[in-house]
Order: structure tokens, then sequence, then C-alpha cells
């Protein structure tokens, strides 16, 4: 059927209307024509594949960029013009803040957009999978498990993809194949920034053979080896248990806004470098000075370290023993002493220091899930009188500042693209405490 698309979803998607029940379609931009063909049909929405493109929209980039374009579903707006990613890109973020959280548009401000907007990905997780009797690294096929091998992803930089390729080349050689059984090779974790590369191998129970340790340590820039096993049957983590280090250091370290930071392969590092140094830099201007500085959910203390100047005492949270452990190193790697960092849960951790000490402001990067309600009541009722929120998804983001309005005012959210192609949009939000709280005033 011929259908008009209007608007773009969340994961990319064109949105069409068959009477008024929106059908979602891949592939299609809004201000396009197209016959497709239903594929899903439900009460309150449909789903549906791309038969024929009938009208263009200005914003297509008609050249094909990259061979896995259809399969891979990593990049659906990658055939979108720059300009155009960057205002849907704000309108999403604009329309799940409404919807979520009632935050009107008037604070967002103009999208940062990355200094790349290929080959911008330092650090890749890629199931291993066969294709043809090779072992390979891809993704799958989404909403499916049909395996894509991928050889040169275009958000990877070059660099990512020599290493993964040699690696790759080297376990084949070795007799290594795909994990089958509970054995073999799982996942593929690779960092790659600055010319230092960290490798961690996901295997099942296996053994790995001296001389592919040997010749992947070789590769030029190769400073940390890790075997990680998880052999579970079903598991929704990457990482086994424990890692192991097989060659080289259990880190690597890499410079960022003038620190030195250690990174283990468990630890969460942001994927774009480049525009998290931007990032943080912006977030470290929004905190004002004062005595203590929490961050919540602060990985290996990027930010906390960054901000030293910023307040007497900086107290970071993470729940990762391995980022909590790499923090603690990087204080000490750049020499900072009143930066120090805990290992738990963030709300818990932020209650027993609330119940000893104040706390001025708070810095929080939560993962996508956002912060959890016993965060949230903790908030409400503390002294804290700043907030930074960094978020990388803006449904929680919204849902999370529709509570958080009760007590503070959102002053401004400031988004950066970290994912060019990608529907992805990260956001630093600055909120102040409202002096009496709205709930206060209503008594
Ligand atoms: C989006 S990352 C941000 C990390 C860091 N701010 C950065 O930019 O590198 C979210 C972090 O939250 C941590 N995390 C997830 N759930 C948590 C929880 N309940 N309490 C504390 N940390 C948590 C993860 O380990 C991860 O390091």
């Amino acid at each position: 059927m011929k259908l008009e698309f209007r608007k773009l979803g969340i994961n990319g998607e064109g949105i069409g209307y068959l009477d008024r029940k929106p059908v979602f379609c891949p592939g299609v931009f809004p201000g396009e024509t197209a016959e497709v063909k239903i594929t899903e049909d439900h009460e309150r929405y449909a789903k549906a594949e791309l038969v024929k493109l009938l009208k263009r929209s200005d914003d297509r980039i008609s050249a094909p960029i990259c061979p896995y374009l259809n399969r891979c579903g990593g990049c659906p707006l990658l055939q979108m013009k720059a300009p155009a990613q960057l205002a849907y890109k704000k309108q999403l973020l604009e329309e799940a803040l409404w919807k979520y959280g009632k935050i009107r548009n008037k604070v967002v401000r103009e999208v940062h957009p990355s200094p790349h907007s290929m080959h911008y990905r330092t650090s890749c997780k890629l199931p291993a999978g066969t294709i043809r009797g090779h072992l390979a690294a891809g993704m799958y096929e989404p909403g499916s498990n049909k395996f894509v091998a991928i050889g040169e992803c275009a958000m990877h930089t070059p660099e990512l993809d020599h290493v993964k390729n040699q690696i790759l080349s080297y376990a084949e050689d070795a007799g290594i194949h795909a994990f089958e059984n509970e054995h073999g090779l799982r996942y593929l974790v690779l960092r790659g920034i600055e010319g230092s590369f960290q490798c961690a191998l996901i295997t099942g129970r296996d053994t790995l053979p001296p001389q592919f340790i040997e010749q992947v340590s070789s590769i030029p820039g190769m400073c940390s080896v890790v075997q990680s096993v998880n052999d579970a049957r079903k598991t929704q983590t990457i990482f086994g248990t424990a890692s192991k280090v097989l060659a080289g250091d259990p880190y690597i370290t890499v410079q960022m806004n003038g620190l030195a930071l250690r990174l283990s392969a468990e630890s969460f590092f942001q994927r774009n470098a480049e525009q998290a140094s931007e990032l943080y830099r912006m977030a470290v201007a929004k905190i004002d000075p004062c005595t203590t500085l929490l961050e919540a959910y602060c990985g290996v203390g990027a930010m906390s370290l960054a901000a030293h100047e910023k307040a007497e005492e900086i107290i970071g949270i993470d729940s990762v023993s391995q980022a909590i452990e790499n923090a603690e190193a990087n204080a000490k790697l750049n020499h900072i002493e009143n930066v120090s960092f805990r290992c738990g849960d963030a709300a818990e951790e932020l209650q027993k220091i609330l119940v000893r000490k104040p706390v001025d402001t708070l810095l929080a990067d939560p993962p996508r899930s956002g912060m959890e309600d016993r965060m949230l009541e903790t908030l409400l009722t503390s002294g804290i009188r700043k907030i930074i929120y960094v978020s990388c998804n803006p449904a929680t983001l919204g849902k999370n500042l529709g509570v958080l309005k009760q007590a503070y005012d959102v002053r401004t959210i400031i988004p950066y693209d970290m994912f060019p192609n990608t529907p992805h949009i990260e956001s630093i939000t600055v909120l102040e405490k409202r002096n009496p709280p709205r709930a206060e005033r209503m008594h």
C-alpha cells in the first residue's frame, strides 16, 4: 500500500498514519511517500517494511554509504543529511521531555554536533559468528537472531576495525571458532583511543593458544589483552564473572581533558571519546564552586576528577568495582587528593552520605534506565541545591525530570550528538532547587 510519512520515531523509523493509527516503517523519513507492506497489525499501531520509495525527502542523501545499511540496523539515519539529523534529534528530545515530564521545549538549547559524523566510535562490543565457514564479528539483524558479519563499520575508527580484523584472522588461524556448546569466542570487546588498544576476548571455558595470545599482544599499540569466561547458556551480560589478564596491563591509559585515565575492559567509557570530552567540559563548567560535590554513576571518575577545583571535597559512586578501582587509581595518577570514590548503589550511598554531611551539588550520569525511585525521593527531600544531570535517554530523563520538578527548576537542557547517524541523543540538564519548594508553598 502507498503511505505518506510525517514523523520520525524514537528508533529512527518513519511514522505514517493509516486512518489515525501510526504505522512504523524503517528506512523511510518524514516528508517521503513509500509503498510499504504491513508486517504487524496491532490495535493501536502497525509495523511495515519498505517496498519502494515513491517520493524522496530533500533531507535524503542518495548515495549509499554503507553496504550493511539495510541489514545491521545500527544507523537508521545514515542517509539523512547532517542538519536534518540534528533537527530531528532535538525534536525527539523535546517530544520525550513533554510526553514523559511535561517539560517545555523553551529550556532546550541547540544540539552540539559531534566533531566527526563518521568513524567516531573508539570502542565496540561485537558478537562472534560464522559466515561461510569463517569466524567473523558483527551484529544481529534487528529483532532477529540472524548474524550479520561487519568487516568495516563506517562509525568505527579505521584503526579499531583494522585491529579487530587482525584479531579475527589470528583467531581463525589458531582454530578458534564462534561460541557454540559452551566453547569458542562469544564477543570481541575492543577499545582504541589515540593509538592504544585494549582487547577483551569473551569466551567459553577455553584455554586460548599461547601463539594466538602472542600475536594479539604484538599488534602495535596493544596494551591490554584480557579473557573473560561467559559460558552461561542464556545471558544478558557480555562479561563473565572474572577477567584474566593474558598479556600487558589489566587496563589501558588514555588522555582526556588533561587527565590520564585508566580503563579496565569492564568499565564504562563513552564510545565517542572526542565528543565525550566536550560534554564533560560543559558539565563541569555548569558546577558552581561549592563545599561538597557528589558524582553518582561516576564510572572511571573522568568528570569527578575534571571537577576537582570546583569543590573542597568530591565523592564519586559507581556500582562496578572495576570502574571504582580505575577511578581510585586515576585520582592517584593525576595527583588529585580531594576526590574519593565508593563502590555501591548510587541512591544507597547518597543516603548514607547525607546522614553524615550536607551535599551542595550532584553530578549524575545514570545508565539508560535513568535514576531509580529511591534516588529521586532522596533528592526531593535533600538540601542539594544544584543537579547536573547527564542523560543518554530522553524518555527516562523526561520521567525523572517530571518527578524532580516538584522541588527543582529545570534551568537548561543542552543536547549533544554523541552518535551521529543513529536516533540517540545525549544531554546535560541543569536543575536548581526551588526555595521554598513548590509543595511547601502550597500549604
Ligand atoms: C552512562 S555511564 C556513566 C559513567 C561516567 N559518568 C562516564 O561518563 O564515563 C553509567 C554508569 O552508572 C553505573 N551504574 C549503573 N547502575 C548503577 C547504580 N545503581 N549505582 C551506581 N552506579 C551505577 C555504571 O557502572 C556506569 O559506569
